[in-house]
C-alpha cells in the first residue's frame, strides 16, 4: 500500500481506496457555511468552553512526514461548551498549510481558506483510558481548530518555527529546553466558535472528533509560515499543501455560540 500523502498519486482523493471510511457520514474538513449555521445558547450558556492547560516545561517536536506536531506531556484540559462535564486531555499540537498564503487551512468558512490551521488534539479522559483507547469512540476526541493568517510573528509559536529547519526531514524529532504554554497559542476570543461532529482529518479518518473551529483568526509572520513550507515530508517533498479539502457535510448541523 502507497503510503498516503498529498501528492497526486496517494493524496485526499486516493484515501477512499484504503480508508473507505473517507466517505462516511461525519467527515472533516468541512466548509462553514455562515449563515446555516445554528445559535445555540444552551452550548454557551449552560457552561462556556474552558481550556485548563499546564505550560510544557520542555518542548518535544516531531516531523511526522505529514505535519509537524508537538507532543504534550502534561495534563491539559478542555472541557465545557459541547464537550459537557467531560474532561478532554490535550494530546498534541500540529498544523496543515499551503505553499502559498491564500491557501492550508483544512476548514473553511464561506469558501474562504486561510494560510494555515492548527489543531490541539484532546482525547475524552473522562471515559477512556488513553488516546488509542478514545481515538476510534464517537466521543472520544475533540480538537479545537485555530485559523492562521499572515501578519505579525506569534511569539508563543517562535519555539516550533525557529526549529523547522532542524526537523527537516520525515522522522525526524528533538526536544527543545524551553516553555511553552499551549493556551497562548488560541485566538483572544475563545467564546465566537462553530461546533459539529467529524472526524480526523487524516487516515486512519475516525468519526471520533467533536470540533471546536474558533472564528477568530491567529497571525503568524510570513517568515514563521516559510519555516513551515520549508520541512520536508516522507517522500523527500516540500511538506506543503498538506490539507485535506472539505467533506460532505450530509446530514449535520454546524452549531455557532455567536449571533
Ligand atoms: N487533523 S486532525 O484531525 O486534528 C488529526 C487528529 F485529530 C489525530 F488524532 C491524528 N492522529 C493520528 C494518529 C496516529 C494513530 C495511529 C494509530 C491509530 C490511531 C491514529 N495520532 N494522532 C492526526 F494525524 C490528525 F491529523
Ligand atoms: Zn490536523
Amino acid at each position: 500500500m502507497a503510503h498516503w500523502g498529498y501528492m497526486t498519486t496517494n493524496g485526499p482523493s486516493t484515501w477512499g481506496k484504503d480508508f473507505p471510511i473517507a466517505n462516511g457520514e461525519r467527515q472533516s474538513p468541512i466548509d462553514i457555511v455562515t449563515t446555516a449555521a445554528e445559535y445555540d445558547s444552551d452550548v454557551l450558556g449552560s457552561n462556556a468552553l474552558s481550556t485548563n492547560y499546564t505550560p510544557e516545561s520542555e518542548v518535544k517536536l516531531v516531523n511526522n512526514g505529514h505535519s509537524i506536531m508537538c507532543q504534550i506531556t502534561k495534563k491539559g484540559v478542555l472541557t465545557g461548551g459541547p464537550l459537557g462535564k467531560d474532561e478532554y486531555r490535550l494530546e498534541q499540537f500540529h498544523l496543515h498549510w499551503g505553499a502559498e498564503d491564500n491557501r492550508g487551512s483544512e476548514h473553511t468558512v464561506d469558501g474562504k481558506m486561510y494560510a494555515s490551521e492548527l489543531h490541539l488534539v484532546h482525547w475524552n479522559a473522562s471515559k477512556y483510558s488513553s488516546f488509542a483507547d478514545a481515538v476510534q469512540k464517537p466521543d472520544g476526541l475533540a480538537v479545537l481548530g485555530i485559523f492562521i493568517t499572515p501578519g505579525v510573528a506569534c511569539n508563543q509559536f517562535k519555539v516550533i518555527s525557529d526549529n523547522c529547519g532542524k526537523l527537516k526531514t520525515s522522522g525526524a524529532e528533538m526536544t527543545v529546553d524551553t516553555t511553552l504554554d499551549p493556551t497562548l497559542l488560541l485566538p483572544s476570543n475563545t467564546s465566537d466558535y462553530w461546533t459539529y461532529l467529524g472526524s480526523l482529518t487524516t487516515p486512519p479518518l475516525f468519526e471520533s472528533v467533536t470540533w471546536i473551529v474558533f472564528k477568530e483568526p491567529v497571525e503568524y509572520s510570513k517568515e514563521q509560515l516559510l519555516a513551515l513550507r520549508n520541512l520536508v515530508d516522507s517522500d523527500g517533498n516540500h511538506m506543503q499543501d498538506n490539507y485535506r479539502p472539505p467533506a460532505a457535510l450530509k446530514q449535520r448541523k454546524v452549531k455557532k455560540t455567536f449571533t
